[in-house]
């Protein structure tokens, strides 16, 4: 048989149709909802008299609108809790497991697919999101679908789909200390571009990768969609197995052992060919920061702003001049001359045990800076009961940090949590477009050390100058 890469062999497996020159029908394995993306779809299938096909395979969760303040508070915001009380209607008519507000493992519907081992390798997974993607840290086929897939997969299990050409981001050699999975990513986009991956699904190989952990492998894929990829994927191997062995909804006993060895089946073959390919050499690439308004518009942290008369192209130059105009900057101030009002350690990039242990390490014994409003918004609710568990709670609270419920927060203005006109945020989020995190705000891309670094300086500083040892 002709060598295959992991995409091709968890594609293959799903296809249930494929007519020449016509998209694939694919089955899924599991469809995520939240709010945001599945009223109409709701909507649709009770005008059609539809059932959902499958509602064990589907798992919802509340995220985009929760608020992250006390929960037994009623939610203010109108819209928030109509779309929320929605959700709930039709989860329950429908039959599908909900994790609703008050569910002791509620959370970004990203966070917590793989924390209850929803998310396995060789999985098809969709979700109204586009940053499905991160499930694809597995070695699942995850990816983004919009309302109307969404109430077709309700109805049917199944989607069609366009068979996507693959592209290979090898990230060869090791990290240097202070340089994360955050940086990688936004180091990977700085150079392909935004729309550098369209139309591909990305494998992630190398040494840096397979020496990474499960959260920062998702962190990786998360930010696939940000490079303009379908989805992005990391083969499963030892890592895998460990993180996913006893979570809840994983094989369990023999059968994990079963599902192991084909697992390991799911590994790109020797000889496979991928469509494109890029190299980046890991030792090389330094903590990152966002200066614009795409996620592709990043720079290291030694670097300075860029001046828009730089770029090649027109279309380049404008968009750099826009967006320089909307984050208030001046060609040529170094990064670490840039002040921040607030710092927001959150989303579904960034908001797990392991990004809130290395923020807390930073942070630890200092204090946030006075003209700084910082917030923590973990990721789920198990992972802040995780986090208290260990005391990090603690850390970012006696160090001025606000602590907050689980749930997008100020990832994106759709609850409570936002940015005023001007704000400028280092936030550990993935997208940094105008207006993403309330009217006027500036937000500004970096790894969750960086950010906890920012808070206590008030401005960005070269985290690898840090002595974390004070
Ligand atoms: C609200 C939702 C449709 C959206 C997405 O698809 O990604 C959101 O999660 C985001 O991050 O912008
Ligand atoms: S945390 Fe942000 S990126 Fe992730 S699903 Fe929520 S809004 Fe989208």
């Amino acid at each position: 048989m002709k060598p295959r890469t992991l995409f091709e062999k968890v594609w293959d497996r799903h296809v249930i149709a494929q007519e020449e020159g016509k998209p694939a029908i694919l089955y899924i394995d599991l469809h995520l909802i939240h709010e945001v993306t599945s009223p109409q779809a709701f909507e649709g299938l009770r005008l059609h008299g539809r059932q959902v096909r499958r509602p064990d395979l589907t798992v919802a969760t509340m995220d985009h609108n929760v608020p992250t303040t006390d929960r037994s508070l009623p939610v203010t915001d109108a819209t928030s809790a109509a779309q929320m009380d929605t959700l709930a209607k039709n989860c329950r008519e429908f039959g599908i497991q909900l994790y609703d507000l008050d569910h002791p493992e509620q959370g970004i519907v990203h966070v917590i697919g793989p924390e209850q081992g929803l998310t396995l390798p060789g999985k098809t997974i969709v979700c109204g999101d586009s940053h499905t993607s991160t499930h694809g840290a597995f070695g699942a086929l995850a990816f983004g679908i919009g309302t109307s897939e969404v109430e077709h997969v309700l109805a049917t299990q199944c989607l069609q789909q366009l068979k996507p050409r693959t592209m290979e981001v090898r990230i060869d050699g090791k990290l240097r200390p202070g340089v994360t999975a955050k940086d990688v990513i936004l180091a990977v986009i700085a150079k392909i571009g935004t729309d550098g991956a369209t139309g591909t699904v990305i494998e992630y190989t190398g040494e840096a990768i397979r020496s990474m952990s499960m959260e920062e492998r998702m962190t990786i894929c998360n930010m696939s969609i940000e490079a303009g990829a379908r989805a992005g994927m990391v083969a499963p191997d030892e890592t895998t197995f460990a993180y996913l062995e006893g979570k809840r909804f994983a094989p369990q006993g023999e059968a994990f052992e079963q599902a192991k060895a084909d697992w390991r089946e799911l590994a790109t073959d020797e000889g496979a060919v991928f469509d494109e390919q890029v190299f980046l050499d890991a030792s090389a690439i330094a903590p990152q920061v966002t200066w614009g308004t795409s996620p592709g518009m990043g720079i290291e942290v030694t670097g300075q702003i860029p001046d828009p008369d730089d770029f090649q192209t027109e279309t380049e130059r404008k968009s750099a001049r826009r967006a320089l105009e909307y984050m208030g900057l001046t060609p040529g101030t170094p990064i670490t001359d840039i002040e921040v009002d607030r710092v927001f350690i959150g989303s579904c990039t960034n908001s797990r045990l392991e990004d809130l242990r290395a923020a807390a390490s930073v942070v630890r014994n200092r204090q946030v800076s006075p003209h700084v409003r910082a917030m923590v918004v973990p990721g789920s609710q198990q992972v802040k009961q995780s986090a208290e568990k260990e005391g990090l709670h603690q850390v970012f609270m006696d160090a001025g940090f606000e602590w907050r419920e689980s749930g997008c927060s100020m990832c994106l203005a759709m609850n409570a949590d936002t940015l005023s006109d001007k704000e400028r945020c280092a936030s550990t989020s993935n997208r940094n477009f105008e207006g993403r995190q309330g009217r006027g705000g500036r937000t500004h891309l970096v790894s969750p050390m960086m950010a906890a670094a920012a808070a206590v300086e008030g401005r960005f500083i070269d985290i690898r100058n840090w002595n974390l040892e004070d």
